[in-house]
């Protein structure tokens, strides 16, 4: 008997002050969040910068109530699209798997092998792909399949991306026009696309498609508006010092209100659900840069979260997935249309592994150099090379 199920994929968030930290440390120990030429430093530096990052972090969170909503709403989510389908006479069963907090992927993998699931859609909650999100958890998943003899039965497919997908660009242009409408003098009104932000490496080196994504995404929500409308579309929330995709949130609100406008419609793009990016930095940090700038009415488009039109263009994905030639981990991450991080994966020849351990070894060598350069005895020495 074929049983089908559902994996949404998500990043998870802390749902505790005390979360914060370790939350943060599973995020930066990720190597598609962090690339880092030595992957032997990827521990250390993801501890340090958890443990430079949490008070800052703490302190947003605390402005949010002290956790993320991101497990809640994902969980309403699952529930709300396995009513959805069963009223549509698929009786599909949900399961959320998180990157980097509870419920982890690993967890969701579990329940699924104990409820004998035979067909399975993978389904990210991100619209559009990245290496850094999608991209990181169809990685992760492909390790768990190879690992586990007991999937291999398991007939899967993955909805990769689906920035474009008609039902869902009609929510979300139907939530944006309610917002414009509400607005004093529409005529006066910007709008302003805010998305997250991916370091310029990621999109210039390793052809990561998201920006791509994101801008056919904004673009065709303005053909479904249909509204004579100005538009800007910015990146929101880098972190550390190098360069990320541009315009900045920060500085585009107050380029536009130089502009002179006073009445600003924003709308989270990349995200379908409310958590701290839009609770505390959209609604608390940028609204007060918009309001200093001049800024006189500042509205932000609510998330989708379990908005029953989402809700319904999620269903109809999941259906059109099942009737469809598979999509496998291997048409996801093809190596060479995306330089996902080279993993811990052993092949002979010139390849990314080769590359990691040829710098891992040349790393040891100038310690091994410097180390009996001090000591004063050694190999070399023995050898009478020191
Ligand atoms: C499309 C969505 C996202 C992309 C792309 C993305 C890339 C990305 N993020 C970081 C670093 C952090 N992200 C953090 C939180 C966070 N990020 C996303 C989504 C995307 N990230 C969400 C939904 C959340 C919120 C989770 C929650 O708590 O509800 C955080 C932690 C918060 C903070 O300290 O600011 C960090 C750090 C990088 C480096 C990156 C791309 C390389
Ligand atoms: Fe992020
Ligand atoms: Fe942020």
């Amino acid at each position: 008997m074929s049983r089908a199920g559902i994996l949404l994929l998500n990043l998870g968030g802390p749902e505790r002050l005390r979360d914060v930290r370790p939350f943060l440390y599973n995020l930066f120990s990720d190597p598609e969040i962090i690339r880092l030429r030595f992957p032997v430093l990827q521990a250390p530096l993801a501890w340090l910068i958890s443990v430079l990052r949490s008070s800052k972090s703490e302190k947003n969170y605390q402005k949010i109530g002290g956790f993320s909503p991101l497990r809640e709403i994902t969980e309403s989510q699952a529930f709300a699209l396995q009513q959805a389908l069963c009223s549509a006479g698929y009786p599909i069963k949900t399961y959320v798997g998180m990157r980097y907090w509870h419920p982890f992927t690993e967890e969701a993998i579990e329940q699924i092998k104990r409820d004998r699931i035979t067909d399975l859609v993978i389904l990210p909650l991100y619209p559009q792909f990245s290496i850094s999100t999608s991209g990181s958890s169809f990685r992760q998943l492909e390790k768990i399949w190879m690992a586990d003899p007991g999937l291999q039965t398991i007939n899967y497919t993955i909805i990769p991306s689906w920035h474009d997908c008609k039902d869902y660009i009609r929510a979300i242009a139907d939530l944006i026009d309610g917002c414009i409408d509400q607005q004093p003098d529409a005529h006066q009104a910007h709008l302003f696309f805010s998305a997250h932000g991916v370091p310029v490496s990621y999109v210039e080196e390793a052809g990561d498609p998201y920006q791509d994504e994101v801008e056919k995404c904004v673009g065709l929500i303005m053909k479904a508006l249909n509204r004579d409308i100005p538009y800007t579309l910015a990146y929101q929330s880098r972190v550390g010092p190098i360069e990320w995709l541009k315009p900045y949130t920060d500085e585009a609100i107050v380029e536009v209100a130089q502009q002179g406008y006073k009445e600003l419609v924003v709308v989270p793009i990349s995200f379908v659900s409310d958590h701290i990016e839009t609770l505390e930095e959209i609604d608390i940090e940028y609204r007060e840069i918009a309001i200093n700038a001049g800024i006189e009415t500042f509205i932000r488009v609510p998330a989708l979260n379990t908005n029953p039109d989402f809700i319904q263009a999620l269903a109809k994905l999941v259906i059109q997935a099942l009737s469809e030639r598979p999509v496998l981990f291997s048409d996801v991450c093809p190596e060479n249309a995306v330089k996902l991080y080279p993993q811990e994966q052993w092949a002979w020849g010139i390849t990314p592994s080769a590359e990691v351990w040829n710098g891992r070894l040349a790393m040891f060598g100038m310690l091994g150099v410097l180390l009996e350069y001090f000591v004063g005895s050694g190999p070399l020495h023995l050898l009478g090379l020191m």
